[in-house]
């Protein structure tokens, strides 16, 4: 873990080396201080010239600005460097995120994966940045002011120091209860923030349920549990405050009484006196660091390991080691014996095998929950299938790269994902290198022209998040015309029109049909009247594909897609 963590520093050791110099020399500085005072009142005090005080005085002017500039660079650098690491993990933790597959997005929740981006990172980098900084001042700085009250006096030092080991071992057991601790503020903010996100983004339902009351019980009762934690938290971090106070003060107490003891018994100036106070002052200052570093460590050490436990997760879908460029393709696919199941336990598809001619329609109709959906997500590999084969033209989709193999199928989906931005950056989504008058074609080709016409800035319209701004239809349009961009050669449409007015889903058909023309489409629809033309219909059924012909030949064979089609027109 250690090794992983400092392997961050690698890059920016330049901009660490100076942060660590200056913090180390700004350190000294401090130690020098006490034995300033010191000589002050022992040697240039009893001359009686005021002039070398004032002399001297200037010199450590000089030495406190010196030290401010220490100081500023400490801070500043610190921070910059920090921010590089931060930086560094959030783009390898957003890489990681990219590379994961359907089912890992179906298991994680959007508000704990923000936070694990956002708070936990910030939290690494402070610990990064202080860590090592405080670790080595700490130690030289408590070694440094132990030698300087040898130096004074062996005997008040060594009784001194006799009650650093009692703090130490308190310190140290609190350091291990403070990460467990923030290891579960981070799982309660994880929740917390999934709750905040789920709520938000659901704000449509729960106005139109009139549910503000539910929703606000939920988030009180989150907000409290994480409120419960951190207050846990607190109460340690004031327990162990308070702990390090009173010895600190012990120390000081007893260098003074002890100290003037040896002052009136003669072994101790008046001079050495004070600079031994001075200098225990010193002494306990990196105690009240590890008091400080008892509030970033454990966090940022919790923070590293939920990020290390997040990074170590192998994505469950990767490009296969001997994975090539998968060829254009035609579109000839075919499933082979192919079974999948969410879980081990309940398969969803067994032994499935369709043979689809490049350029066909064949669309897949059958009860809700069937397995259509999974079936048609097989084929990009959103899914992993537990055995058999899917090819196209020939090729097994695990021996292509799985960008190459989703560059050339298009889907459009039922519930349409717009981003905020303008209705430009949408369609660009569909190709991100096309021309303006390829982005203006497809518009054409989407039957979009007529809604961007009536938008007040056309094209550069901002549509506002997920797309709130435009009807349902419109978005849809939008959609398609970001597939008429991509230009794949097979095509997936599932529901594209299912949650349309019959009017719009017309409109909107001419263009899927029109999309389809020279693709291989898979297209699964509940509305029957969509699919009539379909060069042929697999009717798939929870216990699998029971019916495969065009329509006239299923409404022959009387069977399942007879009595549906029944059921939505009327007897025949
Ligand atoms: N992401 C998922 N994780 C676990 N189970 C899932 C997931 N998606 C679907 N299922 C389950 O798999 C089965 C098939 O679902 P699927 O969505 O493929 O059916 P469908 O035929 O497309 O249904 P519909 O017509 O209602 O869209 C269902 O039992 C469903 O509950």
């Amino acid at each position: 873990m250690l090794k992983k963590f400092f392997s961050y520093y690698v890059p920016y050791k330049k901009l660490f080396a100076i942060d660590f110099i200056c913090a180390v020399i700004s350190a000294i500085l401090e130690l020098f201080f006490p034995i300033a005072v010191n000589m002050v009142i022992d040697q240039i005090l009893p001359q009686g010239n005021l002039r070398h005080i004032v002399m001297f005085s200037v010199l450590l002017f000089a030495l406190y600005l010196f030290n401010t500039t220490m100081n500023y660079i400490v801070v500043y650098i610190g921070h910059v460097f920090g921010s590089h690491i931060e930086t560094d993990m959030r783009k390898e933790l957003f890489e990681h995120f990219q590379k994961q597959s359907y089912a890992y997005f179906d298991k994680m929740k959007t508000g704990d994966l923000m936070s694990r981006i956002t708070t936990d990172l910030f939290e690494i980098s402070e610990l990064a940045h202080h860590g090592p900084e405080d670790v080595f001042i700490t130690i030289m700085t408590l070694v440094g002011a132990f030698l300087l009250m040898l130096n004074v006096h062996i005997p008040l030092a060594l009784m001194t120091v006799a009650l650093i080991p009692i703090l130490g071992v308190v310190l140290g057991l609190f350091s291990r209860y403070m990460v467990n601790i923030n290891v579960s503020i981070k799982q309660n903010l994880g929740r917390f923030n999934a709750g905040i996100q789920n709520s938000i983004s659901g704000m449509r339902v729960v106005k139109a349920f009139a549910n503000e009351s539910y929703e606000n019980n939920i988030f009180v009762d989150l907000a409290e549990k994480y409120r419960l934690a951190m207050v846990r938290f607190y109460n340690s971090m004031a327990t162990s405050s308070s702990f390090n106070y009173i010895v600190m003060r012990l120390i000081n107490l007893f260098a003074l009484l002890a100290g003037s003891y040896y002052t009136i018994v003669g072994e101790l100036t008046i001079g050495e006196l004070v600079g031994y106070i001075l200098l225990s002052n010193v002494f306990i200052r990196p105690l009240e660091r590890i008091n400080a570093m008892l509030e970033v460590y454990p966090k940022g050490y919790a923070g590293f390991v939920r990020l290390q436990e997040e990074l170590n997760k192998e994505p469950d879908i990767v490009d296969h080691p001997n994975a090539v460029e998968a060829p254009k393709f035609e579109g000839n696919i075919r499933y082979d014996n192919v079974s999948f199941g969410y879980n081990k336990e309940k398969p969803v598809l067994e032994n499935v095998t369709i043979d689809i001619k490049a350029g066909q329609t064949v669309a897949f109709v059958g009860p809700s929950g069937a397995g259509k959906t999974t079936l048609v997500n097989l084929l990009p590999r959103f899914y992993e299938i537990t055995s058999g084969q899917i090819t196209v033209d020939g090729v097994d989709i695990q021996d292509v790269t799985m960008q190459s193999l989703r560059k050339q199928i298009g889907i459009v989906q039922q519930d349409v994902f717009l981003f905020d931005g303008t209705i430009k950056e949408n369609v660009l989504y569909g190709r991100l290198d096309a021309t303006d008058e390829e982005v203006e074609a497809a518009i054409d080709s989407a039957k979009l022209r007529e809604v961007i016409s009536n938008l007040p800035d056309g094209i550069d319209t901002q549509i506002g998040e997920r797309g709130v701004s435009l009807s349902g239809g419109q978005k849809q349009r939008l959609s398609i015309a970001r597939i008429f961009l991509k230009n794949p050669k097979i095509l997936i449409l599932d529901e594209a029109t299912s949650a349309l007015d019959t009017a719009t889903e017309r409109f909107i058909q001419s263009s899927l049909d029109e999309l389809s023309q020279g693709r291989t489409s898979l297209v699964i629809a509940h509305r029957l009247a969509t699919i009539t033309n379909a060069d042929r219909i697999i009717v798939v059924t929870p216990e699998g594909i029971m019916e495969d012909g065009t329509h006239e030949e299923l409404l022959a064979q009387n069977n399942i897609y007879a009595d549906l089609y029944r059921s939505q027109f009327g007897g025949m």
